[in-house]
């Protein structure tokens, strides 16, 4: 079982997929497969985050969040981590930047599901996420037309990549980003968690 940092060799493509994952669910296995496809990627990793800095409560023990993912995503590209439990960062702007520096020369994609596009603007320092390496934008049931209407998408309007290019995005100079259509899957943590089913 994989915890703590891959391995990546410069000019390498790298999806990043952060996430409480509180449960993970067939919507991120779902999205990982989308995302290597869809942006021609060699890897994504899977951030399985301590905590997200914007929501209050705090989610189950990262241990059994980890275990979780592993079981539902097996995949020979994909890898589950740990890394900001190592790093010590809690932003995903410091993150951004402690993974660059220490894997210099790879291609790093953030990735996100449609709906995060929506909220983007509160997060920690986001324009400088935007200025650091593309960002992937994967659709998500009932949230395209506010992710297209939000501050960041119409700001950084210019920096906007169609989808019919979207395998060019891992080589495109930051800010870039590409928000894919696509086959979608209706489901959230916070619905399973509802359900009791978790
Ligand atoms: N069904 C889905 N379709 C598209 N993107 C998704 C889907 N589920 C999760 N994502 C994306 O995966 C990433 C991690 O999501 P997260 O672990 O918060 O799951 P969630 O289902 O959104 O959880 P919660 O309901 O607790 O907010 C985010 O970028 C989110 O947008
Ligand atoms: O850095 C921030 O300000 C920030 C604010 C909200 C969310 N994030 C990150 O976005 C990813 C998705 O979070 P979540 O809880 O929706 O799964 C996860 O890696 C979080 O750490 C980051």
């Amino acid at each position: 079982m994989f915890h703590g940092y891959p391995v990546a060799v410069p000019g390498m493509t790298v999806g990043l997929l952060g996430g409480s994952f509180d449960p993970p669910h067939q919507g991120h296995v779902h999205i990982t497969r989308q995302a290597l496809k869809r942006f021609g990627l060699d890897r994504v990793w899977w951030l399985v985050t301590p905590g997200n800095p914007l929501k209050e409560q705090g989610p189950a023990a990262l241990s059994r969040r980890m275990d979780a993912c592993h079981t539902i995503m097996q995949h020979p590209r994909v890898e589950i981590t740990d890394i900001e439990r190592h790093l010590g960062t809690r932003y995903t702007a410091e993150t951004l930047a402690a993974l660059q520096f220490r894997y210099p020369g790879v291609r790093f994609v953030w990735l996100m599901g449609a709906d995060n596009l929506g909220q983007f603007h509160h997060w920690n320092e986001w324009q400088s996420i935007l200025g650091r390496m593309p960002i992937g934008i994967l659709a998500r049931p009932g949230e395209q037309v506010r992710a297209g209407l939000s501050r960041a998408a119409r700001q950084y309007d210019f920096a906007r990549l169609p989808a019919a290019q979207a395998r060019a995005l891992p080589f495109s100079p930051a800010p870039r980003w590409c928000m894919v259509p696509g086959p979608m899957v209706d489901l959230s943590s916070t619905a399973i968690r509802r359900a009791g089913h978790w």
